[in-house]
């Protein structure tokens, strides 16, 4: 059923700008709620999933560019959301529509943005942002519907960049708690209730990806969630057969207690499954070194190459930091690249059962050639049941 936006026809008349820490200037209207918010701003190629990407807690004090032109076509509804609010800073699109039309929505994207309070700018020259991006790397700005241009780039230029900070800790929960819903079925428009629960799995919570959750539920494991300070030692008293670490915003270097949980967990010979930044934590666990990359990977078909098998999954990413591959010790394969640039998506240790994707397996948005990552974690914690390997 169509829903009629009259009620933010006043919002999007509204005037806003987006002005970047350079200096530069783009005009447009308000979408969502009224006011001024900072952060990083990136661009993300996905066509489809802005909701899901908005509640992606991974985009915690960024200001997403979403370089599809028409956003809010399908509207919102309660089950795309990743989280339980909308994490990004700031939404940056070409072109809010003014209808939302699809028969799961509840609400237009733009109101759901004001109920959110959540600042977001429309009719922007998306392509002249991204290409300033791609040519110059991600910066700091600042949308506003009330302060003049120099004011704004004050404020984007009092934005100081991801690099150096943790965010895990500030968007984790505070108390731990069992997941047990699976993945969204179409027939019933419902969540696919819990079936076997053969392996228990700790979930570390960095500013997890709920559909990670279902996935893992899908594939047979029990889920306890637990905040990103939790010790090692708590977590092994709770004996899991195997440890997630989850995505989540921010640099990776400063979790000193993430990285030093996940080498008692390698110590301790319990399976590892990183996803993103809990990919980029064992590779800081296992002494490789981070970088912040120039704009990133955000978007939802970026080509990886399966090293070993040499097939080139189409792939859902999401990270403005990288584990350097050149800064791997010995015990660590790389088991996936990516074909853009080549930078290091896969790994897995050769004496460990510990491995880890820095793309999106899970998707959400984005396209399923990663999923059976789930299954090789499924494998890891039988085989170390059975005593029967340990590599990953
Ligand atoms: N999606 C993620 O987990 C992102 C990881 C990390 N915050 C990065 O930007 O690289």
């Amino acid at each position: 059923m169509s829903q009629r936006r009259a009620d933010q026809e006043e919002g999007v008349r509204k005037k806003a700008l987006l002005a970047l820490a350079d200096g530069s200037i783009f005009r447009g209207e308000l979408a969502g709620a009224d006011g001024t918010t900072t952060g990083e701003v990136v661009f993300n190629t996905a066509m489809t999933g802005y909701q899901e990407i908005l509640t992606d807690p991974s985009y915690a004090r960024q200001l997403v560019t979403l370089t599809y032109p028409h956003i809010g076509n399908v509207g919102t509804n309660p089950q795309d959301a990743e989280s339980d609010r909308v994490q990004a800073a700031g939404l940056i699109i070409r072109d809010l529509p003014l209808l939302a039309s699809n028969w799961r929505s509840h609400e237009s994207l733009d109101a759901y943005l004001r109920a959110q309070g959540t600042v977001a700018i429309a009719g922007v020259d998306t392509r002249r942002l991204t290409r300033l991006i791609r040519d110059q790397g991600a910066q700091s700005g600042c949308i506003t519907s009330e302060l003049d241009e120099a004011e704004a780039i004050e404020q984007a230029r009092s934005f100081p960049g991801l690099k150096g900070m943790d965010l895990a800790q500030a968007v984790s929960t505070e108390t731990g708690y069992e997941w047990n819903e699976g993945s969204w079925q179409l027939e019933g428009n419902e969540f696919r209730p819990a079936q076997r629960q053969d392996f228990h799995v700790v979930a570390y919570d960095f500013g997890v990806k709920r559909n990670i959750l279902r996935l893992l539920v899908d594939a047979g494991c029990r889920v306890t969630v637990v905040p990103a300070r939790t010790p090692a030692s708590e977590v092994m008293s709770l004996s899991p057969d195997g440890v997630f670490l989850s995505n989540g915003p921010g640099d990776p270097e400063p979790c000193d207690y993430a990285i030093e949980a996940t080498q008692a967990f390698l110590a301790a010979g319990v399976p590892l499954f990183g996803i993103c930044l809990g990919h980029q934590l064992l590779g800081l666990a296992s002494g490789g070194q981070s970088v912040k990359m120039k704009f990133g990977h955000h978007g939802a078909n970026h080509p990886v190459l399966d090293v070993e098998s040499g097939q080139v999954l189409i792939t859902s990413q999401n990270h403005g930091f990288a584990i350097e591959e050149d800064s791997l010790p010995d015990n660590i394969r790389v088991t996936h690249r990516s074909l853009f640039d080549q930078t290091l998506q896969g790994m897995a240790h050769r004496d460990k059962p510990a491995f880890s994707f820095q793309g999106h397996p899970e998707a959400s948005p984005g396209p399923h050639d990663a999923k059976p990552l789930f299954q090789h974690f499924i494998r890891l914690m039988e085989q170390v049941r059975a005593g029967a390997g340990q590599q990953a």
